[in-house]
């Protein structure tokens, strides 16, 4: 479990965010939504301690990560996989190196463990034929598929995705989320969204936290979002993209 506790941050004298609390459970989706430059990477980056908040707690699996050193850090994150915007693969690396590469790095693994679990990735994001290949002769959403396999490939139990569909055409974006619920359905996997397209909130997440102007205006299940008041949600749920 992921949880948030009065998390408060700034970068400089800019307030980014204000007392946020919010907790995702194992082996559900939750969406963080907002406008872009609202802090939804920053709340990220807080979940993966790759920055400390100013005050507050950030507790995974019951663990306050706000505390911990940088090495200890390090089985805390691969409890996590993560899945950023621009997918972070290694443009000079075939497909399997990209996939195999922080195993190789990180776990004292045989040769032949590696290749097994970078092959059970393959088959899983439907690679088949790509191994050799590398990231640029591959589709927008064949690059996001072999990001979604690494981060697989330390078998996390939550995986982190920052806008899983972002720049993708609608067919991708689809098969992308068709590929998130078969992670929580399939290998119990639990996960954290962030996004400002709704569409993708409505198609995946069982839960919505909204984010705005450094405060959380919501955050309960996604069919409820209908019921609030607010002028942003309001806003958000008729124009369906998100601008500042
Ligand atoms: N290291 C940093 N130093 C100073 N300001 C930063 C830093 N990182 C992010 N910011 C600012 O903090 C705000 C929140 O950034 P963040 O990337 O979390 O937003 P976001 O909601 O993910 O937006 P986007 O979808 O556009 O990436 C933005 O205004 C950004 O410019």
């Amino acid at each position: 479990m992921i949880e948030l506790r009065n998390v408060s941050l700034k970068y400089g004298d800019r307030e980014i965010l204000d007392d946020i609390s919010l907790t995702i459970a194992d082996n559900s989706i939750k969406a963080i939504l907002g406008p872009s430059g609202v802090g939804k990477s920053t709340i990220l980056k807080l979940m993966l301690g790759l920055i400390k908040p100013n005050s507050g707690q950030v507790l995974i699996d019951g663990t306050d990560i706000t505390k911990l050193k940088e090495t200890e850090l390090y089985p805390i994150r691969r409890k996590m996989g993560m899945v950023f915007q621009g997918n972070a693969l290694f443009d000079s690396m075939t497909i399997d190196q990209n996939l195999g590469f922080f195993l190789r790095e990180n776990l004292n693994l045989s040769e032949k463990e590696i290749e097994s679990r970078v092959m059970e990735q393959i088959l899983f994001a439907g690679l088949e034929g790509y191994e050799d290949k590398l990231p640029e002769s591959l589709s927008g959403g064949m690059r996001k598929r072999v990001a979604i396999g690494r981060a697989l490939i330390f078998k996390p139990h939550m995986i982190l995705f920052d806008e899983p569909t972002a720049g993708l055409d609608p067919v991708s974006s689809k098969k992308i989320l068709t590929l998130i619920s078969t992670l929580k359905k399939s290998n119990n996997l639990g996960a954290v969204i962030v996004t400002h397209i709704i569409d993708d909130v409505f198609n995946v997440a069982d839960h919505v936290a909204v984010l705005y102007q450094g405060k959380m205006i919501f955050d309960d299940v996604v069919n409820k979002l209908h019921e609030s008041s607010h002028p942003f949600i309001l806003s958000i749920l008729s124009d369906k993209i998100l601008e500042i």
